[in-house]
């Protein structure tokens, strides 16, 4: 499936299987029981086999938000207006959000994308402006973006990457923010991963069982509204992305497969920043090598999305947030990976005397 030469030109390499082996032999000499330090170890592993080295770094982590409205909040399937988008954003930007308290603390850099907010929010100093349209349309009654428009988004997270990547920086970490946007993400974990939609839908910002049930029944709306326009092509990101939305969404799409295409770390956030990575797998599923699950979310149907890239996250904390904030969260477990594997002693080294089983 090849949408644009900008998209066809992103190509993911596989990664280094040999480097598996001389990575889990470093890891099996360090001073400990074998396998002691658990999922810690398999981080390792895989930010080694990533860039492809015994001695891995992790310089510059940036943190990208990328934010957009949802035209399907008309349907009123959330708890918050859909103000609260500009809002929020404006909160990244003065450094109130959660997101801007765990950037800080972790000397992060933090950007701000607006993908589709409706509203004009361009003179918010920092934020950047990709901005191709002033929120998604209601998909309960036409397509929430044009194809050529999500080609456009796509096109707009790569090149967000490829800024990031120009400056060195070697991690990314993904987040969003859109009102409405749980329930593009569910019609979208749906298609992708085959759960039934019901597996899909969930609390939101804070629905109760009687919200949760019209956002179902919201949801089953659009998918027979736009039955025949993805019939045979239930598969396809773009037209997904143009069933259903969102912009910030489709921005995430297009930066994972770019930031794997860098063979950069990616750490992947909650609900809405997995469903845009399970679209990101039918473009090529070689992108989730290069992605770490910073934790389960809280959101009903992330467990789906889990089970599709058949990968455990690193925390469980209950957290539901967005923002990026999980993968912020779980950064300083990665440091500590990398640091076990660069500057623990081996056996050897230690003069520790090794199992004799
Ligand atoms: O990341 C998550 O797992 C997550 C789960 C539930 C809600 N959110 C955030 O809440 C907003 C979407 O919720 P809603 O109810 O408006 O669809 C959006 O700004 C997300 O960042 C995020
Ligand atoms: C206040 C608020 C903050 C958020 N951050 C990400 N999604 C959000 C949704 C709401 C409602």
């Amino acid at each position: 499936m090849i949408y644009s030469e900008r998209l066809a030109e992103i190509k993911i390499e596989p990664l280094n299987e040999v480097m598996r082996e001389s990575i889990q032999d470093k890891l099996n000499n360090k001073t400990k029981p074998l396998g002691s330090l658990g999922q810690i170890e398999q981080i390792a592993l895989r930010i080694g086999m990533i860039q492809n080295t015994l001695t891995p770094t992790l310089s510059k982590p940036q943190v990208f938000v990328f934010a957009g409205d949802h035209g399907v909040c008309e349907e009123g399937v959330s708890a918050f207006p859909q103000a609260v988008t500009q809002q929020m954003v404006a909160n990244f930007l003065a450094g109130g959000a959660a997101i801007s308290v765990l950037a800080r603390q972790h000397s992060m850099s933090l950007g701000i994308v607006d993908a589709g907010i409706n509203g004009d929010v361009a003179d918010l100093p920092g934020l950047q402006n990709r901005k191709i349209n002033h929120g998604s349309r209601n998909f309960v009654k036409e397509l929430a973006i044009t194809s050529g428009d999500v080609v456009l988004a796509l096109e707009a997270g790569a090149d967000v990457i490829n800024a990031a990547s120009h400056e060195g920086g070697k991690v990314v970490l993904l987040g969003e923010m859109g009102i409405g946007n749980t329930t593009s993400a569910a019609a979208l974990t749906h298609f992708v991963t085959g759960a039934p939609l019901a597996q899909c839908v969930g609390a939101g910002t804070g629905l109760d069982a009687a919200g949760i049930a019209h956002k179902l029944a919201v949801i089953e709306k659009g998918l027979a509204q736009h039955k025949a326009f993805l019939d045979g092509a239930e598969k396809d990101a773009v037209r997904l992305l143009s069933a259903f939305g969102g912009y910030e969404i489709a921005m995430m799409t297009g930066a994972y497969l770019q930031a794997a295409s860098h063979k950069m770390v990616v750490l992947v956030d909650g609900f809405i920043a997995s469903a845009a990575l399970a679209v990101a797998t039918l473009i090529n599923p070689l992108v989730l090598d290069y992605c770490l699950f910073s934790h389960g979310s809280a959101e009903h149907g992330h467990g789906a999305l889990l089970k599709y890239f058949k990968r455990t996250p690193i925390l469980q904390l209950g957290m539901r947030l967005g923002e990026g904030s999980g993968s912020a969260m779980a950064y300083p477990l990665l440091v500590s990976a990398v640091n076990i594997l660069n500057e623990m002693a081996s056996f050897d080294e230690a003069g520790v005397s090794a199992s004799d089983r």
